[in-house]
């Protein structure tokens, strides 16, 4: 069973006397979820915490620097495959970074209005819990996808959300 990780940086951008509501999502280039908008993140790896993971993945895959003490625990997520336990995805969000997000050959980076998240190019999930993190919320969630792997090509067939959570880490 592998760890993983999504973090959301989030912005106000203020336009012509308006405050948007920005969150800073990737297309995948490559791997799972290759061509889906997400997050950046990705896989644990030996001996980091899921903040450490977090803040590695954002550099890695858009080159936007994150404190990991900066990131706020919004969601675990559980994503099943056929019953079996596939994934544990940590969700962070923050409004604290430095830099300014580049397209990597991992990611394409781009600030999206909170109104606009592109759900149907995203997991099929994503629209279930995404907003109420958006929001400000809290969330555990078990996901069940069957039909073979790999999970980006299985069926999302049911799901169990429970908000207003609170995390320890
Ligand atoms: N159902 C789902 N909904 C979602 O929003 N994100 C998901 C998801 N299933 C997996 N993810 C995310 C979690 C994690 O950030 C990412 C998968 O991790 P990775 O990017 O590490 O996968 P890869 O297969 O690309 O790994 P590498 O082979 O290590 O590059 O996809």
């Amino acid at each position: 069973m592998t760890e993983t990780t999504l973090c959301f940086p989030r912005r106000t951008r203020e336009s012509t006397g308006e405050s948007i509501e920005e969150v800073l999502l990737i297309e995948k280039r490559r791997g799972l979820g290759d061509g889906l908008y997400n997050g950046p993140g990705g896989k644990l790896e030996a001996g980091e915490t899921p903040r450490e993971c977090a803040t590695r993945e954002t550099r890695e895959e858009v080159d936007l620097e994150v404190d990991p003490a900066d990131l706020e625990k919004a969601g675990e997520l559980t994503f099943l495959l056929d019953g079996e336990r596939h994934s544990v995805c940590h969700v962070f969000r923050t409004r604290s970074f430095s830099g300014e997000p580049t397209t990597t050959a991992e990611a394409r980076p781009t600030w999206t209005p909170v109104d606009d998240v592109p759900y149907d190019q995203m997991w099929d999930d994503d629209h279930l819990w995404l907003p109420g993190v958006l929001e400000g919320n809290t969330v555990v969630g078990d996901f069940h996808f069957e039909g073979g792997k790999p999970l980006d090509e299985a069926e999302f067939v049911e799901y169990d959300l429970k908000w207003n959570v609170s995390f320890d880490e």
